[in-house]
């Protein structure tokens, strides 16, 4: 009997409110229907293997096909199919309560998962893309008739006798006219590959042509034909649903390779398998950073029970591993609200958790296990454990005993080994002990020379993140201070209260400040005269640590630092008052070879550092010829 009725909402306008809202991702109209054609499978077989359906399973798959002509797309299954009673009670009732709420609410949304999945409205997106969509299904139970319900898309519907002779279910997608794209074979292949290449359930979508043998040639040579087969889309079990222990190196080295084809083989990987307190499963990748600004975000694919939902895993996945590859597949992630709410909800935060403590515990044991196949490694875990150890408590609580130091030697330290190497040698008179580091060795190659002489360590620190590293361990380490090895002249780097010997008089060294002060004519270098080993540089130019720093985060816009942005840049220059050149300076009568001299001495120690351009290293080039 045919058979009308009214969809039990109470608001009319829920229709335009769901295809306006819905239009942007509107391809995932094709996500839902697959998924519950795929979960109606899976119920079929769970019946089956618990002795509660005893017909025959069949060839268990979902078909996705298109009509042109007729303008339909119909997804196809032999799942367990639905009466008449039971279309009424899951797809007419739709889950929620108050429809006017709703309305109110979502007027604003941005996107569609925030509507569709928090009302149980997988279904009706259909509606997102089809004037009319029409149900044929019989249901496995004994005895069942088949149904069919057909719906505009208003609040109204029809149900009645269907005509399918199988156990399952077609959907079938009368296309609207805006959204034709659909209808080709290209667009839903593509749609198919993005959310179903790991579905559990075969999936087909029509047929392609493969080439196989055909008996051989009369030379023997080997034929060909081309075959029609099935088109199928999904890849066999994804690696992420079997046990770790029947898993092989190679096996995950493939599955990758599946993910992202044109990459290199990851570092190593990690296999999480969690069922409570919520359900996660997944493999997190390491990959090669080739680049300092090979930073490919995204690379990291959120699955619901093998259904790909979306690469966007921020808030999930902690910000400092969104540099990782993988797949996470979780059903307690709500997918479906708006990210505000992700973030306060209890589950994503365990799992944010659960996930840093698992990659600290892998590189803990990694390094553990094998020292040096990790220190082979840092160049690349490097960048993920150093961002780690700035932005997650937790993880820098871990990590300090396997986050490394590098010095400029090639040698790897952890923070503890460190502070040990060079405690005895690099404690200031406060009882600090004083790290020192390069971020361009070239640079400050002199000054890395000078520090060695003394028997100083200097720490190579020259990734982009580095700079923030230093500032965060050194809040973390007690006693330590952290300096660049160009923040001051060698003598002064680290206090030790030693004064060496001034071999000028004080008036001298009055009078030598003088002439330099002259000589530069610029404010913003500030002239000392120190007591240095005579071996040492006569003149050194160097940007106070502070100072530096301050400018730094300034330059990346760090809030509050605008004032010393705009601050000129000042140098502090000090002349070794116990270098001979100086004691040459001072012997000179004339006062133009005095200032000659100071300007040499001067450029020669910008030169070393790359700070002398422009019209001032034309005039040191022109006055260095003049003096050969
Ligand atoms: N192909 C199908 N075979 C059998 N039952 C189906 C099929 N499609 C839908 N149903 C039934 O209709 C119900 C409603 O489907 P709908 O997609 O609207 O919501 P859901 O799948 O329960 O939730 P959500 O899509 O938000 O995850 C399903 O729970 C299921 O009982």
């Amino acid at each position: 009997m045919q058979e009308k009725g009214t969809i039990s909402i109470h608001t009319e306008n829920i229709f335009p409110i769901i295809k306006k809202f819905l239009y942007s991702d509107n391809e995932i109209f094709l996500r839902e229907l697959v998924s519950n054609a795929a979960d109606a499978t899976q119920k079929i077989k769970r019946l089956a293997s618990l002795g509660q359906y005893n017909g025959e399973l069949g060839d268990l798959r979902v078909d996705v096909s298109f009509d042109e002509k007729a303008k339909t797309i119909t997804i196809s299954d032999k799942g367990i199919g639905m009466t008449a009673e039971e279309i009424k009670k899951y797809i007419n009732q739709i889950a929620f309560s108050g429809a006017t709420e709703f309305v109110e609410k979502f007027k604003d949304a941005k996107d569609a998962n925030e509507i569709i999945g928090k009302f149980g409205l997988g279904f009706y997106s259909a509606f997102m893309v089809a004037s009319q969509v029409e149900i044929q299904s019989l249901s496995y139970q004994d005895g069942a008739e088949p149904a069919r319900w057909i719906c505009d898309g208003s609040t109204e519907f029809e149900i009645g006798p269907g005509n399918r002779t199988e156990r399952g279910t077609d959907i079938i997608l009368h296309i609207n006219s805006e959204s034709e794209e659909f209808l080709s074979q290209h667009k839903l292949q593509e749609i198919l590959d993005k959310y179903f290449k790991f579905l559990p359930t075969k999936l087909v979508f029509g047929k392609r042509s493969e080439s196989v043998e055909d008996g051989t040639d009369k030379d023997g040579k080997p034929q060909y034909k081309s075959v029609e087969v099935d088109n199928v889309i999904n890849y066999a079990k994804p690696i992420w649903t079997i046990a770790p222990s029947e898993l092989k190196e190679e096996n995950y080295k493939e599955f990758y390779r599946q993910l992202y084809p044109f990459a290199d083989d990851p570092l190593f990987w990690i296999h999480l398998n969690v069922d409570y307190p919520f359900n996660l499963t997944g493999v997190l990748y390491f990959p090669k950073v080739k680049t300092d600004m090979d930073f490919q975000r995204n690379k990291i694919k959120l699955f619901s029970r093998q259904v790909f939902i979306t690469d966007e895993v921020k808030d999930i996945v902690p910000e400092f591993l969104m540099l990782l590859h993988g797949v996470i597949d979780s059903p307690d992630i709500p997918l479906n609200v708006s990210r505000s709410f992700l973030q306060a909800d209890s589950n994503v935060k365990k799992i944010n958790s659960y996930i840093t403590k698992k990659v600290a515990e892998k590189l803990g044991e990694l390094f553990k296990k094998d020292r040096t196949g990790y220190e082979e490694k840092w160049s690349d875990i490097g960048l993920f454990v150093k961002y780690g150890m700035i932005s997650d408590e937790k993880f820098y609580e871990k990590a300090k005993d396997f986050g490394l130091l590098t010095s400029t030697d090639n040698k790897n330290y952890t923070l503890e080994e460190y502070k040990e190497k060079v405690k005895i040698n690099q404690t200031d008179k406060d009882g600090n002990v004083v790290y020192l580091y390069t971020n361009d060795p070239d640079k400050q190659d002199a000054f890395i020379q000078s520090a060695q002489k003394k028997g100083y360590d200097v720490l190579l620190m020259n990734t982009p993140i580095d700079g923030h590293f230093v500032t965060n361990i050194e809040h973390k380490l007690e006693k330590v201070s952290i300096k660049r090895v160009d923040a001051d002249v060698v003598d002064k780097l680290i206090d030790k209260d030693e004064k060496l010997e001034h071999i000028l008089s004080e008036e001298q060294s009055n009078k030598v400040k003088e002439v330099f002060e002259k000589a530069i004519n610029k404010p913003t270098y500030k002239v000392s005269v120190v007591a240095m080993s005579p071996e040492e540089l006569p003149v050194t130019v160097t940007m106070d640590e502070f100072m530096r720093r301050m400018k730094e985060m300034a330059a990346m816009g760090g809030g509050g630092m605008q004032f010393y942005g705009s601050m000129p840049d000042s140098y502090n220059v000090a002349i070794n008052g116990n270098h001979k050149l100086v004691s040459k300076i001072l012997e000179s009568a004339d006062e133009k070879a005095q200032s000659e001299l100071a300007k040499q001495a001067f450029d020669l120690a910008l030169l070393s550092q790359g700070l002398l351009t422009g019209a001032d290293l034309t005039a040191f080039v022109n006055r260095s010829v003049s003096l050969i």
